[in-house]
């Protein structure tokens, strides 16, 4: 019986905000960092063993994922990161208020870009090389993603294109580890792994609309060999 546990990133600058980050690499706010902190607790309480931690290249994550092994006295363990586990790519929605998108574009039309399985946000133009928030500026894309084809780069994800880009990892590394019989954690986003949900518990396109998981909040699966689920926590 392997264990899966989807962690997603605790509460970061921009969540608190309320602005869009998607690829944008944000910190983790104070809370934020709490928040990672008791979900590595919660683990260590449940007396769960890692073989295997995987996060996405997105700093907010990342931290998220070692503030919880080493609560839970295990950051020594083998980890991978990856571009397929970001965020959604926001598109030209990145570093905007989500509270002042509705009001231009009405509540319906961002529910629609921010929970829909298939509909595209506003793409971000190839051209923009940074996004500026209250006069700090961020770059669209940097040198972490120069080993990623350029055709496969984003400007703006749905829920769709992103499970598209998440399933290679899964079906290479996760699912195969899992089968293995290794427990696997992982640290990622809100809507890349409301993408692995949908795909783990076949979740159909219009269900999926609402799942929603909250920052440092651990999901834990437990598979047999054949990969079926026999088990589902949610830890308050
Ligand atoms: O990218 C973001 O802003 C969040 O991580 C997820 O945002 P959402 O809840 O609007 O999809």
């Amino acid at each position: 019986m392997a264990k899966l546990v989807l962690i997603r990133h605790g509460q970061s600058e921009w969540n608190a905000l309320n602005l869009f980050n998607g690829w944008v690499d944000t910190k983790l706010s104070d809370k934020g960092i709490q928040q990672a902190k008791d979900a590595g607790q919660k683990l260590a309480e449940k007396g769960l063993q890692f073989d295997q931690a995987y996060t996405s290249v997105l700093t907010r994550a990342i931290t998220t994922l070692h503030l919880a092994l080493e609560e839970a006295g295990q950051l020594w363990i083998p980890e991978e990161k990856s571009w397929r586990l970001n965020e959604r790519h926001y598109g030209a929605l990145q570093g905007q208020n989500k509270a002042e998108a509705a009001e231009k574009w009405g509540d319906e039309q961002v529910h629609i870009w921010r929970r829909s399985y298939d509909v595209l946000p506003p793409l971000l133009e190839a051209s923009v090389a940074e996004v500026e928030v209250q006069g700090k500026t961020y770059p669209a894309i940097d040198r972490r993603y120069a080993d990623v084809p350029a055709d496969e780069l984003p400007l703006g994800e749905n829920l769709k294109v992103t499970l598209e880009r998440v399933l290679p990892f899964w079906d290479e590394k996760i699912s195969k580890d899992l089968a293995a019989g290794k427990n696997v954690i992982i640290a990622a986003h809100g809507n890349s792994l409301r993408a692995l949900v949908k795909h783990i518990e076949n979740i159909s396109d219009d269900d999926i609309l609402n799942v929603e998981i909250a920052n440092g909040q651990p999901w834990i699966y437990e598979f047999d060999a054949d990969l079926n689920v026999t088990g589902k926590e949610i830890v308050e």
